[in-house]
Formats: structure tokens, sequence, C-alpha cells
């Protein structure tokens, strides 16, 4: 088993929900909110080999964002620590802005808004390497051209700004500036989201032909479960903040453990010839605010048991590689 490059040990994180101005006013005449918390992440441990690629996948709001802004030291965990090759992140990445980042660098969702209209993208992708002495400033050009060749767009492009690119070419732009900080890690959170769907696939098969280059480690965080089957060696699967089951990605799919899972593979719309065979969970999400006792998914599980709502299960071994966090694999619901 190679060393871990990112370990994750017991992290949780919890944001503090201030009332808006309307719930402030009602508080005044006695009908308001106090401050609640919301429960982000909860109790997560999990490892990152170097070479290694692990998707995060689950519904929106089960915390797959706020895990990845820590791991990229924009957020601090409340309880447990990170390790990036044996450091804590946050010193790893410079406590101040995230202008000091390198090591660890993070993809958005959106490559509108992730780059400065106002700035050519030459420019933008120069602008980090030569910050923190990558590339010298005179070599700054040649270096841009050879990065945005990497990502398969004309290093000619350099003088134009970003409106002058479709979503798919900037998001390789923001790849290219993120690969130009000759980071150790990327964390891509939702990368092609917000693209139609046959630009995510050359996206994605840009990805891949880079991490056989490079050698690139990741987290890719995705709600999609057929873009992270792609990319990942293994995959952790998260439901209201905690990961419910991990395993190699072949396993997973071939043979799901965590009813969540089985949910969440039974809800992907898979229409064939006449008849549709996709089941939507039931239930609602519940709130991070006040997330659900016991087992999260015990409200809309189909297994569920008295257990399952008294006693939360942990995260357990199944199998060589395989965790799953259900009651069901250690003596029962009862
Ligand atoms: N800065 C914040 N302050 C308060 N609550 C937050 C903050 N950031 C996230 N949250 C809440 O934490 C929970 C987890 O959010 P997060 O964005 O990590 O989930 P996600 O799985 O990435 O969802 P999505 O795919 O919709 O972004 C949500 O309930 C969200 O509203």
């Amino acid at each position: 088993m190679p060393s871990a490059l990112l370990d994750i040990d017991h992290v949780s994180k919890r944001f503090v929900k201030r009332p808006n101005l309307g719930e402030r006013i009602a508080g005044l005449l006695g009908a308001g909110q106090k401050s609640e918390i919301v429960r982000a992440v909860t109790d997560v441990s999990l490892t990152v080999a170097k070479g290694e690629v692990v998707g995060l996948v689950g519904e929106s709001g089960c915390g797959k964002s706020t895990l990845g802004r820590m791991i990229a030291g924009i957020y601090t965990p409340s309880d447990g620590k990170i390790l990036f090759g044996n450091a804590p992140v946050a010193k790893v990445q410079g406590r101040r802005t995230q202008k000091l980042t390198t090591r660890v660098q993070m993809i958005h969702q959106d490559p509108f808004a992730s780059l400065n209209p106002r700035i050519r993208i030459g420019d933008t992708v120069a602008e980090g390497p030569v910050a923190h002495n990558i590339v010298k400033g005179r070599d700054a050009d040649a270096y841009v051209a050879d990065m945005l060749g990497r990502v398969g767009l004309d290093p000619g492009y350099r003088r134009r700004f970003p409106h002058q690119f479709s979503g798919g070419q900037r998001q390789r732009i923001a790849i290219a500036r993120a690969l130009a900080m000759k980071p150790d890690l990327l964390v891509l959170d939702e990368p092609v989201a917000s693209l139609d769907v046959s630009i995510q696939a050359q996206v994605l098969n840009l990805f891949m032909d880079l991490r056989q280059d490079l050698d690139l480690t990741g987290v890719f965080i995705s709600h999609d479960l057929g873009v992270v089957r792609h990319v990942s060696d293994r995959v952790a699967i998260m439901y209201l903040g905690r990961i419910v089951e991990l395993a190699p990605t072949a396993e997973l799919y071939a043979k799901p453990n965590h009813p969540y899972t089985r949910a969440l593979f039974e809800s992907v719309p898979r229409v064939g010839v006449g008849r549709k065979d996709f089941r939507p969970i039931a239930g609602e999400i519940p709130s991070p605010l006040n997330p659900p006792s016991g087992c999260h998914f015990h409200p809309r599980c189909p297994f569920a048991g008295p257990r399952c709502k008294r006693e939360a299960p942990p995260l357990a071994a199944i199998g060589p590689g395989r965790f799953s966090a259900c009651h069901l694999n250690t003596g029962g619901t009862e």
C-alpha cells in the first residue's frame, strides 16, 4: 500500500448560520430564530495515496464542497486534522489568502466565475507561477504557451480574454492555471457539471490524459456517479456530512453495499426501449441544521430498524479495501 499523500483524520466542519434581517426583526418581536449550527461535515476520515484519484459522490448539500475546501486549505476544520505529506494543510498552503496556495490547487464548477474577465488568460495562467518563483518572469510567456498546449488550447490564444472562450475552453484554462502551479494534489469540485454533455466528455478525457502523463493525485467531487466512475480509483459516497461507503471503483459499481449507495444507483435514469426503470430515493434529504439521530439515512432507508435510529453505524471494513457504515453488515438493525 503506497503511503498517503493526503490524510484526513476525523474531520468535522460546522458553520454558524446567523439569522437574516427578517429573522432578527422577528426575534425582536419574540418570534425569531437564534443562530443555528450547520453540520456540513461530520467525522470524516480518508486517505489519498500519491498518484491516486478518489471520487467524492453524494447529493447536493451532503458536504462534498466543504470537504474539498478544507483539503485545499480554504476552510479550517472545526475538529480533526488534515495532513498533507505529513504536515497540516494550513501550513502547507499558507494562512493568509488563497493566493498563497501552491501545493494543493482547486478547480471549481463554474469556469465563468473563476476567471477574471478583465485579465488576459495568459496573464491569469502566469500570475501564480511567477509570484511563487515556479517560473521566471522572462520565461513566463513560453511557460504559459506550453501549459495551454497541454490542455489542448492553441498557445496563440494567450492574449485573449475569458469572454472569447466557450465554457469547455474556459475549464481547460482553469485546469492550465492549476497545473501551472505544479501542484501535488488537485481538488476538482464538479469540474464538468456546468458543461454540455459532449463537452463534459472532452474535459474528462483531458483530465485522464493529464493524469497519466503527470501522475496526478486528485480528489474528484461530483454528484454524478457516471462521471466519477471514469476518473477515480476509489469512490467515497457521502450522505449528510458523513462518508457512508468507500470502495475501489470497479467493486463499488459492481456491488454497492450501503442502502444509500444502492438507492443512488437506482435513482440514475436508465431509460431502455419502451421502459423506465429508475426509482427516485424516497423522502427529502434532511437538513444539516437538524440531522436525524443514529444513521442519518434511516428516515429514507427501506431496511431501517430501531438500532439505526439509536446508533450511528461506524464506517467499518466489509472486505479488502471496502468500507460501509450500515448495521446490516454488523449484527442487524434491531
Ligand atoms: N459558508 C457556509 N456557511 C453556512 N453554511 C454553509 C456554508 N457552506 C456550506 N454550508 C452548508 O453546508 C452544507 C454542505 O454544503 P456543501 O456545499 O459542502 O455541499 P455539497 O455536497 O458540495 O453541495 P452542492 O453540490 O450543492 O454544492 C449545506 O447545508 C450548505 O448549505
